[in-house]
């Protein structure tokens, strides 16, 4: 509740869309490609298609580790995304009056032009091994909890309804941020880091000194409102991802 009145006493309702452009075009990509890899892993795995996946449920090993292989290619989609949304969104200063200093990064594209000249090619991947680190088991454990809801309340044979498919989503949703949240505060800070000076000498290391300074509750930083988005944004993203099988498998 502080963050969200502090937010909008400082920098109004747009506050809150800080470093929304760029996720909105890249969740497009992001998503095809963890639930393409995902899909066709599980294809090659299982050889059964997603039709009969839904009369004879796959082994939950065989979900985990499509879903995991997901999270890994992912990464190289997800990590200068994210990276742009990360630095946009800590950029706290006010809205830029005509006449006034500029912030730091003007936009997302200004932000991953400045982080490339600044920091190199390598700079847009900050972060991107603690990004993995959390997606990777994650991921599998979010298409686990998906399956094993649908399987569970589905009749044998028949495909989920979209009541199932939406609490499915929603339920995998919460499960992977409960689990991703410790190694978020890590990958968030470790973005942050080399700003204006260099604090972690890597993950670990950011770990250790976090939690030194901070003690066991920072690693839980953010978990309210991780998954109280993870419901909604998905389950409709299950809803989604069945509506367009259906329509085109
Ligand atoms: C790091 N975590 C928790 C995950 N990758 N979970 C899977 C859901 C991702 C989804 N695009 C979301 O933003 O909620």
């Amino acid at each position: 509740m502080d963050c969200i009145v502090k937010t909008y006493r400082h920098e109004s309702l747009l506050g809150f869309f800080k470093g929304m452009s760029f996720p909105l075009v890249s969740i497009a990509v992001v998503n095809s490609v963890l639930f393409g890899v995902y899909s066709n892993v599980l294809l090659a795995l299982t050889a059964m298609s997603h039709q009969e996946r839904r009369t004879q449920l796959p082994s939950y090993t065989h979900v985990f580790i499509a879903g995991c292989t997901g999270g890994v290619i992912q990464t190289f989609f997800l990590a200068p995304f994210d990276l742009i949304k990360v630095r946009l969104q800590n950029q706290t200063e006010p809205r830029v009056q005509p006449g006034g200093p500029q912030p730091r990064y003007r936009g997302p594209v200004h932000c991953a032009a400045t982080i490339f000249r600044e920091e190199g090619p390598r700079g847009l991947f900050r972060g991107a091994w603690a990004l993995m680190l959390r997606d990777t088991p994650t991921l599998g454990l979010y298409f686990v909890t998906y399956e094993g809801f649908c399987h569970q309340n589905t009749p044998h044979g028949q495909n989920p309804s979209s009541a199932t498919v939406l609490v499915a989503g929603g339920f995998a949703g919460i499960a992977s941020w409960v689990a991703a949240t410790p190694l978020d505060v890590i990958k968030s800070r470790m973005q942050m880091d080399g700003l204006r000076r260099r604090e972690y000498q890597g993950v670990l290391d950011c770990v250790v000194s976090s939690f030194r300074q901070e003690g066991l509750r920072v690693f839980f930083r953010g978990l309210t409102i991780n998954s109280a988005r993870g419901f909604p944004v998905n389950a409709v993203t299950f809803l989604s991802y069945e509506y367009l099988l259906h329509s085109w498998g």
